[in-house]
């Protein structure tokens, strides 16, 4: 009796065991393939909580955290959770190209933030060099990687990149992102507010670019629908477009958003792993490439897929309210996109 229920577990456990041995292995090589992300500005305020949220994220199997210093630190505690990814530190120029090599995705939050009475075009003297010298080691080290630019002034450091990519012979413009997921989320925050609807279940595109007036929520496309007066739509998307600034202010020289542009930059993150993994139906808004307007850059909603972007969409239709709120913000972005390329190619 006691013989045949012992041959019962076993066989039991051989079972499952080997069921799940084939689950491992599905789960590997088919739902969750093997992917390498690395974080460049890695110990900074957006860096270090944005290097935990990439290792909570399942789709992740290598983590790689470069800056030009404090790495082996951020490296050594966030390599502790235990979560699928493998963490590594790297620190120093020297180091850069073992952090980019074989990655997937690079997320680049490298540069220095706002403090009050600064507009994101004050960061551009310093952040442009910077994202200049990232951008030519991801050509040389991963110039298949999907970058996600999070770094300021956004409007111009994506056409920068995409100069040292045209360079360098290695652009291809469905992998090149302006992270502007933060203006999503606070679009989303602020209306859920207002039409007392709740905020999971809120979507608002927001177009244009990253940087005052160039930030256009299109709230008259905003889900659930909530019968929002005039005047309510006009300050809902003066709170969206100086979102930054009210983080920069009550932080008081401390800095600007990190924590939310951390959630942000892995929310986008995923949805570009999602896409690589052909998961199907992944759309977020981000600056990219685009004939959506006469702009050679534009944010507005991007479809992505196994190659990047899959395709960018139209703005749809717009109130009155946002077609001047577009007019408006056209010179301006297109100022600062002209102001990153003259940059690349002159420097
Ligand atoms: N796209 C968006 O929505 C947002 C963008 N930002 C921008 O993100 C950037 C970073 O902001 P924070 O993390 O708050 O700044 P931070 O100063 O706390 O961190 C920046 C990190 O970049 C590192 N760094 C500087 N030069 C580097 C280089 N050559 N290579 C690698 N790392 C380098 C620094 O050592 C530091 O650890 C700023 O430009 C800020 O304006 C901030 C919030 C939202
Ligand atoms: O405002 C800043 O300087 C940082 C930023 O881009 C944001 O919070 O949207």
């Amino acid at each position: 009796m006691k013989a045949s229920i012992l041959r019962s577990v076993r066989s039991a456990v051989s079972r499952s065991s080997s069921s799940n041995h084939l689950l491992t292995r599905t789960f590997a090589t088919e739902s969750v393939p093997e992917r390498k992300v690395a974080v460049l500005g890695a110990a900074g305020g957006i860096g270090q909580p944005l290097a935990l949220l990439m290792k909570l994220n399942p789709l992740v199997s290598k983590l790689a955290l470069y800056d030009i210093g404090a790495t082996p630190g951020v490296a050594a505690d966030v390599g502790h959770v235990n979560t699928r990814s493998e963490v590594t530190g790297y620190m120093g120029e020297e180091q850069l190209g073992k952090a980019l090599e074989g990655s997937d995705v690079v997320i680049i939050p490298a540069g220095v933030p706002r403090k009050p009475g600064m507009t994101r075009d004050d960061l551009f003297n310093i952040n442009a060099g910077i994202v200049k010298s990232l951008c030519t080691a991801i050509a040389k080290y991963c110039p298949n990687a999907l970058v996600n630019m999070i770094s300021n002034p956004v409007n111009s450091t994506v056409p920068i990149a995409a100069e040292v990519f045209k360079k360098a012979g290695t652009y291809d413009e469905k992998k090149l992102f302006g992270v502007t997921t933060l203006d999503v989320v606070r679009a989303k925050t602020f209306y859920a507010g207002k039409a007392n609807v709740p905020v999971a279940e809120v979507n608002v595109p927001v177009v244009g670019g990253h940087a005052g007036i160039t930030i256009l929520p299109l709230f008259s496309q905003a889900t659930p629908k909530a019968n929002l007066t005039d005047d309510t739509i006009v300050a809902l998307t003066k709170r969206t477009q100086d979102g930054g600034t009210e983080v920069v202010e009550a932080k008081a020289g401390k800095g600007s958003a990190t924590l939310s542009m951390a959630y942000a930059g892995a929310l986008f993150a995923d949805a570009c792993l999602k896409g690589l993994n052909g998961v199907p139906d992944v759309v977020e808004c981000s600056f990219v490439q685009s004939t959506v307007t006469e702009l050679p850059f534009f944010a507005s909603k991007v479809k992505l897929g196994k190659n990047g972007v899959e395709s960018v969409l139209d703005l749809g239709p717009l109130s009155d309210f946002e077609k001047e709120g577009l007019e408006k913000l056209m010179p301006e972005l297109k100022a600062s996109i002209e102001k990153g390329i003259q940059f690349a190619n002159a420097n």
